[in-house]
C-alpha cells in the first residue's frame, strides 16, 4: 500500500473551508456527527428505536451489531436513502432534513456500497473522476459546448483523479477497465470514487467483506492514513470485530435497533450487553 502522502492543503479540507466561509458551520467546534433520537419503522418492524450519539471531527467510528440489529437502516438514514418518523441527524452544523438525498455528496458526506457501484466498462481512473461531478460547477451544455472554464475544471478533477490513484496505489492499474479487476482492486477503487467528492464525512458499508487477510491489513493502514492525511471522520458498519476494534476511536453497538453500548474498543468490547449480544447470554 503507498504511503504518498497527499499535499498539506489537502482537497478535502476545501469544502470544509468554503462551508466555514458561508457560515452554515453552526456547530464548527461541536460533533462533526450528531444522531439524535433515531426511529426508523417499516410497518410493524422497529429498525431504529431513538438511537443517538455524537461522532468527532477525523474521528473513525465502528457501529456494530448481531445480525439485524439496525447497522445498515442507520447507514441509509445517514446517507436519506431512508426516512426516519422521529430524530434529528445534524452534519457539520446541518440537520440533514434540511437536504435531499442527491445533495449528500455535495454536503459532504461521501459513502461507498456493500455491492460495489462502478462502472466496470470505463477506466478505474475515470471511475473516480465521476466521484468529483459533485464538485464541478459547469453544466451539461457548458461541457458539450465546451465553454470557458470547463477545460479548467476538467483539468481539476484529472489531477485530484490522479493524485487519489497515488494515494491508494492505483497507479498501475489506473487505465484499465475495472471489470477486468479483481475483487479487492475494485474495492479500493470504489473508496477513490468516494473520496473524489471530497467528503468531510466518509460512510463504509463493511468495507472488509470478501477481502483477504493482507487486503483487511491493508485496508486498515488505509482508513488511518485518509483519517490523518485526508482529515476525513469515517463511519464504519463492519462485522470484521479485529478491523473495527483497531481502527476505530469510538464504537456504538445496535441490537434490536436500539443503542446497546458507545464508548472505546475495548470498553464495548467488554460490555455485557455486547458480549450477551453476540453470544447470546450474560457474561458469567
Ligand atoms: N427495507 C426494509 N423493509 C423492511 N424491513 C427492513 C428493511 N430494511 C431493514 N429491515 C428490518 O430492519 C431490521 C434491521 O435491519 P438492518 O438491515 O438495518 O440490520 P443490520 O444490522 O444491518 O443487519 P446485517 O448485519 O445482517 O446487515 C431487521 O429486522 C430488518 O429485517
Amino acid at each position: 500500500m503507498s504511503e504518498v502522502m497527499i499535499a498539506l492543503d489537502a482537497p478535502a479540507a476545501a469544502p470544509q473551508r468554503a462551508r466555514a466561509a458561508a457560515g452554515k458551520i453552526a456547530g464548527a467546534g461541536g460533533p462533526l456527527l450528531s444522531v439524535q433520537g433515531i426511529t426508523l419503522r417499516f410497518g410493524g418492524i422497529t429498525a431504529l428505536d431513538g438511537v443517538s450519539f455524537d461522532m468527532e471531527r477525523q474521528s473513525v467510528l465502528g457501529l456494530i451489531g448481531p445480525n439485524g440489529a439496525g447497522k445498515t437502516s442507520l447507514f441509509n438514514c445517514l446517507s436519506r436513502l431512508y426516512l426516519y418518523s422521529e430524530g434529528r441527524i445534524v452534519f457539520d452544523g446541518q440537520p440533514l432534513e434540511d437536504h435531499p438525498q442527491y445533495r449528500m455528496a455535495h454536503l459532504g458526506i461521501g459513502r461507498t456500497f456493500q455491492n460495489l457501484a462502478l462502472f466496470n466498462s470505463m477506466s478505474v481512473l475515470d471511475n473516480i473522476k465521476v466521484g468529483r461531478h459533485c464538485r464541478t460547477r459547469k453544466g451539461f451544455l457548458s461541457h458539450a459546448l465546451q465553454l470557458p472554464g470547463v477545460a479548467a475544471e476538467e483539468r481539476e478533477s484529472h489531477r485530484r483523479a490522479e493524485e487519489l490513484v497515488d494515494f491508494l496505489d492505483l497507479g498501475a492499474v489506473s487505465s484499465r477497465l475495472v471489470g477486468e479487476l479483481p475483487f479487492g482492486t475494485r474495492k479500493r477503487v470504489e473508496l477513490g470514487r468516494a473520496l473524489a467528492s471530497d467528503p468531510g464525512l466518509l460512510l463504509l458499508d463493511e468495507p472488509a467483506a470478501g477481502l483477504n487477510h493482507e487486503e483487511v491489513h491493508d485496508l486498515d493502514r488505509l482508513i488511518q492514513q485518509i483519517r490523518s492525511q485526508l482529515r476525513i471522520g469515517i463511519l464504519l458498519v463492519e462485522h470484521h470485530m479485529s478491523l473495527v476494534m483497531g481502527v476505530s476511536d469510538k464504537v456504538v453497538a445496535l441490537n434490536f435497533g436500539q443503542k446497546i453500548a458507545e464508548g472505546s474498543p475495548s470498553e464495548v468490547q467488554r460490555h455485557p450487553a455486547v458480549v450477551e449480544a453476540y453470544l447470546g447470554s450474560a457474561p458469567a
